[in-house]
């Protein structure tokens, strides 16, 4: 029988986590403007550490609440922690900024190391740090009214959280990453839809979360070890090359196909397998 999420375990304050279907949860960044802060960062990190073990998750949706998804870097909180500490010298600087971005590339990161799907249903507003975490998600939807912006050189910091390295691995354009990121200009839903930053515009917020949530059933419904081996495999190759690609999931396979989902697969569609 299919096992519901115990979303009470997942207590977070700059997060609101639900679980509507078994087997998947939602993760909503709540805070003004969805600004995304030092407790923010950690607080993703450890909830989607929490959900690839979670043997009741198979898929993970991240939104943001109300109308926005999120506004970036919240600045006035960034704006006084990179402020210099009277009797640091710049080394000494150094060493707090280098934690700190640390910390942010750590929540990006585990949204990538999450071995469950993560489907981003942008809706709305996506600036900066945004799209750092949009490029560290498997799949990305949008509404049509979403705007999208790699803002960060508007404020003269050159982007730092995984844009950089994901986004030239998302949209292949490279003259387009660079003007995005170099002009930090707006752009709409129509545009991420024709460069592949999304996979899917819907009219209208509704319309999106029945979309999200349609996809992540249907992910939901299909063997955890076909899923979260084909996402650590896509991931994997994505960073190395074909033969090393092919190598890894070779290795993989070879204990994989032992599975008992296969033969379960192959004898019903409607066939459910047991959690990892
Ligand atoms: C160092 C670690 C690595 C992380 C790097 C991440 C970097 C980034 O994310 S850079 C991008 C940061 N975001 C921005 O630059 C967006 C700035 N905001 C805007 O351009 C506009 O506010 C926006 C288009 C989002 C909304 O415009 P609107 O006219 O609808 O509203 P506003 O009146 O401008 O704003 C409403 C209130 O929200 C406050 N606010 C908006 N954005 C931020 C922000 N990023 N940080 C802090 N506060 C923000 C704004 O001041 C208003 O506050 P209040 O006057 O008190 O109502």
């Amino acid at each position: 029988m299919a096992e519901k999420v115990s979303v009470e375990s997942y207590k977070y304050d700059t997060l609101q986590v639900s679980s509507p279907i078994p087997y998947l949860l939602i993760v909503k960044m709540v805070s003004k403007g969805n600004l995304m802060n030092f407790q923010m960062w950690k607080e993703m990190s450890a909830c989607f550490n929490q959900a690839s073990n979670d043997e009741t998750v198979r898929v993970v949706i991240l939104s943001g609440a109300g109308d926005t998804f999120t506004n970036g870097l919240d600045l006035e909180e960034a704006a006084a922690a990179l402020a210099p500490k009277p009797g640091h010298d710049a080394a000494r600087s150094g060493f707090k900024i280098y934690d700190i971005v640390g910390i942010a590339q750590e929540c990006t990161n585990a949204i990538e190391k999450c071995v469950k799907p993560v489907i981003a249903a942008v809706n709305g507003a996506c600036y900066g740090g945004g799209l750092d975490v949009i490029t560290a998600c498997d799949i990305r939807l949008c509404v049509a009214d979403a705007v999208f912006a790699v803002k960060e050189l508007d404020v003269a910091i050159a982007q730092d959280m995984g844009t950089l390295q994901r986004l030239p691995k998302v949209v292949a354009n490279d003259s387009l990453v660079r003007e995005l990121c170099f002009t930090g200009r707006d752009f709409t839903s129509s545009e991420a839809l024709a460069c592949g930053l999304v996979s899917k515009v819907s009219k209208d917020s509704d319309a999106l979360w029945e979309e999200a949530l349609q996809m992540a059933e249907l992910i939901a419904k299909k063997s955890p070890i076909g899923v979260q081996g084909s996402k650590v495999n896509l991931n994997f190759s994505r960073n190395h090359s074909i033969p090393d690609g092919l190598a890894f999931n070779r290795a993989w396979n070879a204990v994989m196909l032992q599975t008992e989902d296969i033969g379960k697969a192959a004898a019903s569609p409607d066939a459910t397998f047991t959690n990892i």
